[in-house]
């Protein structure tokens, strides 16, 4: 029996694992692999327990395109509603599915309880923790922007998130890059990925570094934002919004750094973290970048499978 591989952080990629994805994702969306039917025969569950537009799609429409068949669990499908444990799902899932990709948008345990059999591969669709399909999703749109991911220089603007974690542990991977992170005070990236991030850095010579202010921006290749209301989360301040209005990407902030592009993880809202002038102006590629997410999906259900092409 192949041995199915587990995608819940960034880190469960080793670094060969981690450029072929990424390559493989930058293939996909160059139509090199078209009509390529590697999960021939497989059975691939999607359990979303929260909203999706993208994650959901690329997966879906990833694995049909693939040759896979698809079950999909809403929120209210699974017995776990009425009192089923996790693991016991697990071993139920796990004896019928090849692949099952979740999106629990809570902590990370319930994820790895679901992936403590080698049987069925699990995708972490987001967690509270941390979005590593994203993270190989916008390494790929670097991949293909810049024709390379080494040494591009981020500025990731707003709420240190599930996005932002991701992308802080996948872009120190890689050989000279550099994230500059602008969070609102107390809602930073902790500590926890700043430590595991300056340990891939210190191999690699990556440069992540996080401020609580928009002064001093760095020079950059991209500027990157996401939505002020993360999935799950609720914030206590009832004044937040004054402390992330100064994190507003517009024309001033673009502007400030001469030649970068913008991304967005989306969905986007126009006026809050984002203008539209930038979101739907000449530097943005966060579409392309939507788009390359069901190109990386593609590829992270092969390498899940064991099913990635050498
Ligand atoms: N690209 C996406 O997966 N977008 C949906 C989630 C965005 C954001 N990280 C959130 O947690 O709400």
């Amino acid at each position: 029996m192949t041995e199915r591989r587990h995608l819940i952080s960034i880190d469960d990629l080793g670094s060969d694992d981690l450029r072929a994805v990424v390559e493989r994702g930058a293939r996909f969306a160059a139509g090199a692999a078209d009509g390529e039917r590697t999960l021939a025969g497989l059975v691939v569950g999607t359990l979303f327990r929260k909203t999706s537009t993208r994650t959901r799609t690329a997966f879906t429409a990833g694995a049909l395109r693939l040759g896979a068949n698809t079950i999909a669990y809403g929120p209210d499908d699974l017995q776990e509603n009425t009192g089923e444990s996790t693991e016991d799902t697990a071993a139920v899932l796990s004896s019928m599915l090849d692949l099952l990709v979740a999106r629990t948008a809570g902590p990370e345990a319930e994820l790895r309880a679901f992936a403590d059999q080698k049987r069925m591969a699990v995708v972490n669709a987001m967690s509270a923790e941390e979005h590593p399909t994203q993270a190989l999703a916008d390494l790929t749109t670097l991949q293909r922007h810049f024709g390379r991911v080494e040494g591009i220089r981020v500025l990731y603007v707003g709420e240190g998130n599930n996005t932002a974690t991701a992308l802080t542990l996948a872009l120190s991977r890689f050989a000279g890059t550099e994230l500059h992170l602008r969070t609102p005070p107390g809602y930073g990236v902790g500590e926890d990925f700043l430590r595991r991030a300056a340990v891939h850095g210190a191999r690699t010579g990556a440069l992540v570094e996080q401020r609580h202010d928009m002064a001093e921006l760095p020079e950059v290749d991209v500027v990157y934002t996401t939505r002020w209301q993360t999935t799950g989360t609720s914030k206590p301040d009832p004044d937040w919004r004054s402390v992330f209005a100064p994190f507003q990407v517009d024309d001033a902030v673009m502007a400030a750094c001469p030649g970068a592009v913008f991304m967005h993880d989306l969905p986007a809202h126009r006026g809050e973290e984002v203008t539209a002038a930038v979101l739907d102006g000449p530097l943005s590629i966060a579409f392309t970048q939507a788009e390359n997410k069901h190109h990386s999906a593609r590829a992270v259900l092969e390498w899940c499978a064991g099913r990635l092409p050498a």
